[in-house]
Formats: C-alpha cells, structure tokens, sequence
C-alpha cells in the first residue's frame, strides 16, 4: 500500500515509520524533521528498535497514495483537509488518527474517502529525525457511520502487515465517542490542575473528570451513539488507572506552552450539545478556562476562529 502520513510529528512519525517496513511511506511534515529523514531516515527507539527509509516531504503537491492518515493537532485539520483535496494530490482513502471530533472537518472537504480511526500507541518525537515509542497501544479503524467495510478490512490488514497492532471496527462512531469522553474527563482536567492522570482517581479531581466524562456521554447518545454514562465512566477509570504515571498530551501542551486541543475535545463537547439542547457546563467551564490562557498566552488566532 502507498501510505502518505500528513502531519509528521510524534504519532505520524510513528505509525508511518512502522508502515514504511513493508510499505512505500511518504511523511510530509517540516524541517527540521523532514530534512533529517531525507538525510539520515528515522530512528525509532523505545519499545521498537528500527531505522527506516520514508520518503518525506513538506507539501503534497505531486503526490499520490492509497490512503493519507492524518496525525495533525487537531486545530490544524482544516488545513490538511484542505492540502489533501487540493488538484495536485491524488488520494484514494483518507483516515484521521487524531483525538478529538476532526473527521467532520474531514468529511467536508473530502467526501466519503475518509474513515474514522483511533489510535492508543504513544509516541514523542524526541529530536529532528527520531521518535520515540512509549507505548505500544492499537489502531482502530472503520467507516464514520459504522458498519462492516471492505476498505477498513483491507486498511487494517495492510498496518498488520507492517507489525502494527490494528483492527477493523464497524462500530466506531460509538469508540469515537468513548475515547472523546475519556478525553474530556483526563486531559483538560490533568491539564488545569498540572497533575498526572493517576490523580483523578480521587476526589475532587476524579468528580471533576467524571462529570465532564458523563456530559460528553449525554451528547453522544443525542447523537445516535449508544453510550452510558456508566460505560463512559467505567472507560474513565480504566485508562485513569493504566496510565496513571502518564502526563496527558494537554498537560504536556500546557507544560511546553503550546496551544492545546481542548476545543476539539471540550469544546467539541458543548458544540455538539448545544446543537441537541443540552447543557454541559462541566466542558464548557473546562473549554472556558483553558481557552483563557491560550488566549492570554498569545496561542490561539486573533479573530476567535477556533479551528485555524
Ligand atoms: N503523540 C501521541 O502519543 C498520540 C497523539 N494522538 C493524537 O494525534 C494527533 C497528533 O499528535 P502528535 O503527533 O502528538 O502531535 P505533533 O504536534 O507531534 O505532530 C503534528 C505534526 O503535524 C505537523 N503539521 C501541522 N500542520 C502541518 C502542515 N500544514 N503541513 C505539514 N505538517 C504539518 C506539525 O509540524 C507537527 O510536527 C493529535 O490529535 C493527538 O491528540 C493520538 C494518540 C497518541
Ligand atoms: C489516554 C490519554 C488521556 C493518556 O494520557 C490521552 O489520550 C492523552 O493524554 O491525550
């Protein structure tokens, strides 16, 4: 399979260097990264061990593939949307491996080439050129709508092929919304309160999480997807217990005063709320607070579009 990974940073980093041990990878990203792999490959170090040969490149224009991944930060999805739908890219499949609600972004300029897909592996680039495994987790991908598909089947047999732990999911709307209630419960949580995930096991952290974690349920059953508020919880507190050293992706953001994802998880949260009537305060005071001191740290667009 000819594989273009756009958004060569940590997890495209990763997953696209795995592919490229049985297939033809582009990685399309920036430098330094990508002038590092041209030159020397990519390392890849932690629970791997390999050196690959990707091709990698910083614009599309030119290039052809089966499938793109997507593994931009969220607020980027519109530009890769666009990149990927512009004349000179030729694409056949496209799948988002991004937390977050960003395959409706997606949809929009892509049509019903783009599958749903989630991925648990960790990764970190750790330096132009190398990229670190710190978890060997799973991908699932399947159609937006679920149901069976021939295309996710042969997606997921393709990243088998290449060592990858990946199955095809008919119901992924319903493991979207799962993880995206996860999400919503750990990272913005972890993120305000600078504590690793393992301290919302107790109150008041954990009430916290646990209620921005119900709300999101709320929301996914108003839109068709059947999830509790129970099983969202229980979800929470598995992954709040098997990763309980961690730092969450948003914490690690704030950390390293980047802009975060918390619109495409919180705020996404309470957009899709709103839409069905439902208030949802715990995400929407969490989206509130962090979008603050994005704003206030100069990280986010001037004109208020949340998505640029
Ligand atoms: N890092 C991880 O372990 C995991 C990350 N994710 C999700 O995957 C997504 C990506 O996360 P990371 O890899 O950690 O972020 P990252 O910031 O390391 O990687 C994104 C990369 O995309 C590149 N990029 C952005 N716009 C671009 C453009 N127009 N052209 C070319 N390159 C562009 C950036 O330069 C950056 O290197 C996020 O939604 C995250 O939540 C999901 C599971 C695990
Ligand atoms: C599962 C979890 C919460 C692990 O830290 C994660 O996905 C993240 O940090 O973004």
């Amino acid at each position: 399979m000819d594989v273009l990974v756009f958004g060569a940073g940590a997890l495209g980093s990763l997953v696209g260097g795995l592919l490229a041990r049985e297939h033809a990878v582009t990685l399309v990203g920036r430098d330094p990264h990508v002038g590092r792999i041209r030159e020397d490959g990519l390392r890849i170090s932690g629970e791997f061990d390999a050196h690959v040969g990707p091709e990698a490149a910083s614009e599309v224009d030119g290039l052809s593939a089966d499938l793109a991944l997507v593994t931009v930060k969220a607020y980027d999805t519109a530009a890769a949307a666009a990149a990927l739908s512009g004349e000179g890219v030729d694409i056949d499949l496209v799948c988002s491996l991004q937390n977050g609600l960003t395959e409706g972004e997606l949809r929009a300029a892509l049509g019903d080439r783009v599958l749903a897909g989630t991925a648990t592996y960790g990764a970190e680039l750790v330096d132009p050129g190398r990229v670190r495994c710190t978890g060997v987790g799973r991908v699932h991908v399947g159609e937006l709508d679920g149901g069976e598909s021939d295309r996710a089947e042969r997606v997921a047999a393709a990243f088998r092929e290449a060592g990858l732990d990946c199955e095809a999911d008919p119901g992924m709307p319903r493991r979207r919304w799962e993880k995206l209630a996860v999400n919503a419960g750990i990272n913005a949580v972890s993120a305000l309160a600078r504590v690793r995930n393992g301290a919302l096991a107790e109150p008041p952290a954990a009430d916290v999480a646990e209620r921005a974690t119900r709300e999101a349920a709320r929301v996914a059953r108003a839109e068709g997807v059947d999830l509790t508020g129970g099983d969202a919880r229980a979800a929470l507190r598995t992954v709040v217990g098997e990763t309980a050293g961690n730092r969450s992706s948003m914490f690690q953001d704030v950390r390293a005063e980047r802009r975060t994802e918390v619109d495409a998880i919180n705020g996404a949260v309470v957009e899709r709320g709103r839409k069905h009537g439902l208030e949802t305060p715990t995400n929407r005071t969490l989206a509130e607070l962090l979008g603050a001191w994005e704003t206030a740290r100069g990280l986010r667009p001037a004109d208020g579009d949340r998505n640029r």
